[in-house]
């Protein structure tokens, strides 16, 4: 198998610990660099604080961003124009970012891959949703994470929330007359859909979608209890990015 040099950044994260590990445990996989914004990432391989200073030093063939919204924007746009293929997990993304940088990789034909989710049960859940949203015209949206994350909604809702908008007409839901006597009560609202964020210690990151028709609900959910469930997907996008020439948003559409 083709040996495939990596960078990860945000090496110390919740998310960058088990990435690290499971480039040391594929054995086709090398961890070259890390970035960090700090230099004290105790790893056997050079720490950058500056991505393109990292570039400029080393040529990985994969950049794998597990970061925060703004600098995951910034890395992300930067090894493109490196020619370095991103696989990027880090969520927060607008809509103008993302059809920026699939421009930048279309004009430089590389791959890139931005997942909002990389667990493959997270994957079927957003699937499922959009399958049942064909019938049922009203959706309401719960994410539930760890209160350590900076992003809400988060991205796995943002990507639910558009997916099912492809199948369904444009709809308000609740009450025409609806009044919120407590600012927030209601959510997020895409495109007539809402989306509630809740924020615990003790949670990793949970998602449920809830449809309803006459008489009858319909509850899709996943959880992840452990970050080790990311990890397949991570691998997975590794081996696929190499392959490709344009942008891909969203898992979905590179599994079989
Ligand atoms: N796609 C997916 O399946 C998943 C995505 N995520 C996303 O991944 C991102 C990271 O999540 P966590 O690991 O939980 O966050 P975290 O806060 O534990 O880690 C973020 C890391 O980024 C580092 N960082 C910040 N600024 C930096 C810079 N300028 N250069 C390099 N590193 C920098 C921080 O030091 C920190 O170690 C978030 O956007 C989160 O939403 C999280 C879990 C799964
Ligand atoms: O920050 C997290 O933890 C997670 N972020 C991603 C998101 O915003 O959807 C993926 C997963 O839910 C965990």
């Amino acid at each position: 198998m083709e040996q495939i040099n990596i960078t990860i950044a945000g090496p110390r994260g919740r998310m960058g610990k088990e990435a690290v590990q499971l480039v040391k445990d594929t054995e086709h996989f090398t961890l070259i660099s890390v970035i960090d914004h700090k230099k004290e990432a105790e790893l056997d391989v050079p720490v950058y604080t500056d991505i393109e200073e990292c570039f400029q030093d080393e040529a990985p063939h994969v950049l794998i961003d597990l970061t925060t919204p703004e600098v995951g924007y910034h890395h992300t746009k930067t090894a493109l124009e490196y020619g370095v293929r991103p696989v990027v997990g880090t969520t927060g993304f607008s809509r103008d970012e993302l059809e920026e940088l699939k421009e930048l990789a279309e004009s430089k034909s590389l791959g890139c891959i931005i997942a909002p989710n990389f667990a493959i049960g997270a994957v079927l859940m957003m699937k499922f949703s959009q399958m049942a949203a064909k019938y049922f015209d009203d959706v309401e949206i719960i994410e539930l994470h760890h209160d350590r994350k900076l992003d809400a909604p988060s991205g796995t809702a943002v990507k639910t929330a558009e997916m099912i908008r492809e199948v369904r007409q444009s709809k308000e839901q609740g009450h025409p007359d609806e009044k919120e006597t407590h600012s927030g009560a209601r959510g997020a609202n895409v495109d007539g859909m809402h989306i509630h964020s809740v924020r615990l210690p003790g949670l990793i990151a949970h998602q449920q979608v809830m449809l309803g028709a006459e008489g009858q609900t319909l509850t899709i959910r996943h959880d992840s209890f452990h970050r080790g469930s990311f990890m397949s997907g991570v691998k997975v996008s590794v081996d696929t990015v190499m392959k490709l020439d344009t942008l891909v948003y969203g898992l979905e559409n590179i599994l079989d």
